[in-house]
């Protein structure tokens, strides 16, 4: 192809690109501007044509891209700014209605220098729209957030897993040793459940779980209080820095809360004719400093009690 050929190509080439193109000579001035450049600008090269970059882009002076064209220009050096060091520093729009909201294309770009015969070094600026990739890194964040609470949380009621319960009493059993601290555990089991569930019907038994759930969660009242159900139809409550005392007092309001949902449980073995929880309560103390599995062991003992001695109670049990 001889050298007149070759020059439409390359407007053709330009012209069709699916990136915006400034190319600026060794004094800053814009010597080309393509047509992606116009489209998502706004401003046609005529309009740009000639004039100073920095006159241009005002807001840009002492920027990253000011600095990569000085090393372009001035030292022959490339660079490359991602979009996640510099915020789309150009005023691009995807259309005319992201223009009005303001919502700029996000931007890689590079500035490469450009050796021309017979003139002073001249630097091209590539500027790519990585929008729909920033758009999907985001998408993908928000979905790994999602997708770790929920393998947190329980799926029914909402309220911690017993994965998250696993690490919350570690965390928080290190946490007692460091500081001297007491810590409770409440272990919360609906009495008579499987007669609810037979008498009712499995979907009601649900219904049931969430309530109660819900009532117990609106009872916490400190940051790192902790409810995680347990098992099937049975709670568990970590409550750092609450003595034994303290901790059956807050037992008692449970199970008071619970009486006053007043859900019917026509089936239970309880005089009330409601459902009800047996609550058991073991707490750590510098006397009794037990491991996560003896505090465990202790609630579940207290439960025990609890439900033997007639069921909408509480039990408290020292760790052994
Ligand atoms: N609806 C429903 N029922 C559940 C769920 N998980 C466990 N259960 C039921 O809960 C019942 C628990 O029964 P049990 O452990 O025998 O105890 P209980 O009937 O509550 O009697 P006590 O604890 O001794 O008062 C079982 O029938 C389980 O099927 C659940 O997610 N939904």
């Amino acid at each position: 192809m001889n050298g007149t050929g070759r020059l439409p190509l390359l407007e053709g080439v330009l012209a069709a690109v699916d990136l915006g193109i400034i190319v600026l000579d060794g004094a800053r001035r814009v010597v080309l501007w393509n047509q992606w450049m116009s489209r998502h600008s706004g401003t046609a090269a005529a309009a740009v044509l000639g004039q100073d970059f920095a006159t241009l882009f005002p807001e840009l002076r002492g920027r990253r891209v000011d600095a990569a064209i000085t090393q372009a220009l001035e030292h022959n050096f490339p660079s490359l700014l991602s979009q996640t060091l510099n915020r789309s520093p150009f005023a691009l729009f995807a259309n005319a209605s992201a223009a009005q909201r303001e919502e700029r294309l996000q931007q890689a770009l590079a500035v490469t220098p450009l050796a021309v015969d017979g003139a002073p070094r001249h630097c091209m600026i590539e500027i790519h729209d990585v929008s729909i990739a920033v758009g999907r890194e985001k998408l993908l964040r928000q979905q790994a957030l999602e997708l770790r609470s929920q393998s947190f949380s329980d799926g029914l009621t909402g309220v911690a897993n017993r994965r998250h319960f696993d690490v919350a009493i570690d965390k928080e059993l290190r946490r007692a040793k460091r500081n001297g601290s007491a810590l409770s555990l409440l272990m919360i089991d609906i009495d008579h459940f499987k007669n609810f569930n037979d008498h009712y019907g499995h979907q009601r038994g649900d219904e049931c779980l969430v309530r109660v759930a819900s009532a117990l969660s609106g009872m916490l009242q400190r940051a790192a209080d902790l409810i995680a159900r347990y098992g099937g139809e049975e709670f568990v409550l970590i409550l750092p820095d609450t003595n034994a005392e303290q901790a059956a007092h807050m037992a008692e309001a449970l199970r008071a809360r619970v009486i006053a949902l007043h859900i019917p449980h026509a089936a239970s073995g309880v005089e009330l004719k409601q459902v009800t929880v047996s609550i058991g309560v073991a707490t750590r103390t510098l006397a009794h400093p037990a491991e996560a599995q003896e505090l465990i062991g202790a609630a579940d003992r207290a439960l025990y009690e609890a439900k033997r001695g007639g069921r909408n109670r509480i039990a408290t049990q020292a760790p052994a």
